[in-house]
């Protein structure tokens, strides 16, 4: 359940009322999602025929001074024509406002369903909607450092400790060793741009092959593009457990990419180890959630493990994987 904060009817209205968009109809909250709380919004409309909103209140984990670099890339990658919900400005022209001493902004919706089974054409379309992104984000001026790089993955999991690890799983410790490997041999020139870093399923909206929406952004940043298409590759392609590969769906990935953006030879090498760093990445995450996280808390723990299988993966198969 994803509503961490209750507003009241008259609170939302209030709300609504500095936004050009007609008058608060109804708003439900969003049970997905576990960082921030989410409403959908339906209102007037400016013409009177309705029209509908999300509304996310940012509880945790997002610094606000980075509020504006997600909010202005949302407007920047929809008016370049990539499927990303715009932000709506209200009267005043602020992406976002205050309430209850909270940010919250009024963000597009857009239709579509997060698939759980991916299909070849719908992963080669993800792909190819990730490279139009990278494209689009060019002539984004604004940059924001990754904060979740792989020396990040190394130094929490160093900080998370071997034994609390070990409780989680008996293989666990070991990936702070594998971690700090990673980061040391990491490639520090490929091409970059801003990337969405964490396209998983759920973040990405569609109907039948077509993507109606990215979402999520709150964790891009500038960084390799391929990285950004390692992590893609990794959220996709497997099943939810990490313990099987699905080839079919990897490759239509990085076809679908590579229809729109061709991967330099340098990048093309490096896939193997972004993979391994990327899987790292939420290897961490999870864990340290895992770790901070009760385990009769009302939102659901991610498993590390799902993604210390994919390290396994990564690291035997090496460029066989990225071989076309
Ligand atoms: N622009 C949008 N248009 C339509 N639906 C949306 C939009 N943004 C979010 N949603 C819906 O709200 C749900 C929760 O949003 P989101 O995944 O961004 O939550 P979060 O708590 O911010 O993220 P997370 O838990 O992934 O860190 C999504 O699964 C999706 O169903
Ligand atoms: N998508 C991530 C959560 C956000 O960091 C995961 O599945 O672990």
């Amino acid at each position: 359940m994803a509503v961490y904060t209750q507003l009241s009817a008259e609170t939302l209205a209030e709300l609504i009322a500095h936004y050009d968009v007609g008058e608060l109809v109804s708003a439900k909250g969003i049970a997905e999602g576990v960082s921030n709380s989410n409403w959908l919004i339906d209102t007037t409309g400016r013409d009177g025929a309705g029209a509908r909103f999300i509304l996310t209140m940012y509880e945790k984990r997002i610094e606000l001074s980075d509020l504006p670099f997600f909010l202005d890339l949302l407007d920047h990658l929809a008016a370049q024509g990539c499927p990303v919900p715009r932000t709506i400005h209200d009267r005043e022209g602020a992406s976002f406002r205050w309430l209850d001493g909270k940010a919250v902004a009024l963000i597009e919706f857009l239709p579509g369903v997060s698939v759980d089974h991916p299909t070849q054409g719908q992963a080669f379309h993800v792909g190819a909607v990730l490279a139009r992104m990278h494209l689009a984000s060019e002539s984004f001026a604004a940059s924001r450092a990754n904060t979740l790089g792989p020396e990040t993955s190394a130094q929490v999991l160093g900080d998370c400790g071997e034994a609390a690890l070990a409780e989680i799983d008996p293989a666990l410790p070991a990936t702070i060793a594998e971690a700090r490997a990673v980061a040391e041999s990491w490639p520090a020139d490929l091409p970059r741009a801003i990337i969405h870093s964490d396209l998983f399923p759920d973040n990405v909206l569609m109907r039948g092959d077509e993507v109606c929406a990215l979402i999520d952004f709150y964790f891009a940043c500038t960084d390799a593009m391929a990285y950004d298409l390692a992590v893609t590759h990794a959220a996709w392609s497997f099943s939810a457990d990490g313990r099987s590969y699905r080839p079919e769906i990897g490759q239509a990935l990085v076809q679908g990419y590579e229809s729109v953006r061709k991967l330099g030879s340098d990048e093309r090498e490096a896939l193997p180890l972004l993979a391994q760093g990327a899987a790292l990445r939420f290897v961490s995450s999870r864990a340290q959630d895992w770790i901070e996280t009760p385990a009769d808390a009302l939102v659901t723990r991610k498993d590390p493990m799902a993604f210390v299988r994919r390290l396994e993966f990564y690291r035997r198969e090496g460029k066989e994987v990225f071989t076309a």
